[in-house]
Parts: structure tokens; sequence; C-alpha cells
């Protein structure tokens, strides 16, 4: 699952959560607003959390899911191409590391390279993060990229 964030310059910034059906996004949205694990349903719409960080406001937005990786890929870059997240960074969540089944960072990092490669490292900074949204192991390294892509301290 994916995290886009804004504009190094914008005041305010808003985080749009975006990944596959039951991949862990409201469990990770309200890790950071709660500091704990929820028990969640399928989202139904979307959920929205104001989260404060070291003085800087984040809106964090889960919002709509895929079923299938390859159409998440595919979903991925129609919304990277978008005007509006021109130079919105990426932060990609590998969810769900304590299941064995599940993909590990480098095999998401190898599948979404796949494609369009060079478009992508062109026009958005990324970075892919392990972690396990039920302890909330690896969300904080997560954020500590996206923060010092925002060089906040
Ligand atoms: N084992 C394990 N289970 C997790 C992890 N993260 C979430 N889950 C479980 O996966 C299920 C789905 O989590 P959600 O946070 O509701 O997933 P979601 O992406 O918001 O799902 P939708 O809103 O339906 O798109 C829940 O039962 C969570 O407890 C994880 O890191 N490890
Ligand atoms: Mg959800």
């Amino acid at each position: 699952l994916s995290f886009l964030f804004g504009d190094v310059r914008e005041q305010e910034h808003k985080v749009i959560i975006v990944g596959l059906g039951n991949a862990g996004k409201t469990t990770i949205l309200y890790q950071f607003s709660m500091n704990e694990s929820v028990h969640t349903s399928p989202t139904i719409g979307s959920n929205v959390e104001e989260i404060v960080i070291n003085n800087t406001c984040f809106l964090m937005w889960e919002i709509g899911d895929r079923e299938r990786i390859s159409v998440t890929r595919e979903e991925l870059y129609k919304m990277l191409a978008h005007e509006e997240v021109r130079k919105a960074g990426l932060l990609i969540f590998a969810s769900k590391q304590d299941v064995k089944e599940g993909m590990t960072a480098a095999e998401i990092s190898q599948f979404l390279k796949t494609k369009k490669k060079k478009k992508k490292k062109k026009n958005h900074q990324w970075h892919i993060q392990a972690c396990c949204a039920l302890t909330g192991e690896g969300l904080c390294q997560g954020l500590e990229w996206m923060m010092s892509r925002l060089k906040i301290r």
C-alpha cells in the first residue's frame, strides 16, 4: 500500500493512503493517530485522521481499494501521472511482513519496477518500507523517510 504526500513547499501536508483491500490501511492510519492496533472492518468510503508530529500537521486519508496487485500497479501509475501529485513523494508500505505468504519489500520493489521504471523514477521520490501494522513495526521508519523528504526535523 502507498502513501502519497504533498509538495515540499506546502504548509499543510496531505497524505493519501491507497492500497489493496484488506492490505492494512485502516490499521496503519490508526496506529499513527492512536498508537495502537484497532479492530477494523472493511472501509466503506474513506477514513481521515489529522496527525501532528513534531509540530507538523499531516492530514492522512485512506481511500478506495483495488483487488489485485497488478491492478494496483496500473492504478498507482495512473495516479502518479496526475498533475496534482506531480511533486508528491511516494512511500510504499510493504505491510503484513509477519505473514509468511506475504510479498517482501524487495519483491514488491521488483514488481513495481518491471513497468514504466524510468517514468516513476524521474518524477517521484519513492521509498519502500517493510512493516507490520499490528505491532506498528516499521511505521516510524516510513514516517521518518517522509519527514526527511519534507525536510522536517
Ligand atoms: N498479520 C497481520 N495482519 C494485519 C496487518 N495489518 C492489518 N492486518 C489485518 O488485516 C485486516 C485488514 O486490515 P485493515 O486495516 O482493515 O485493511 P484495509 O486496507 O483498511 O482494508 P479495506 O478498508 O477493506 O480496504 C485486519 O484484520 C487487520 O487486523 C499486519 O501487519 N499483519
Ligand atoms: Mg480500511
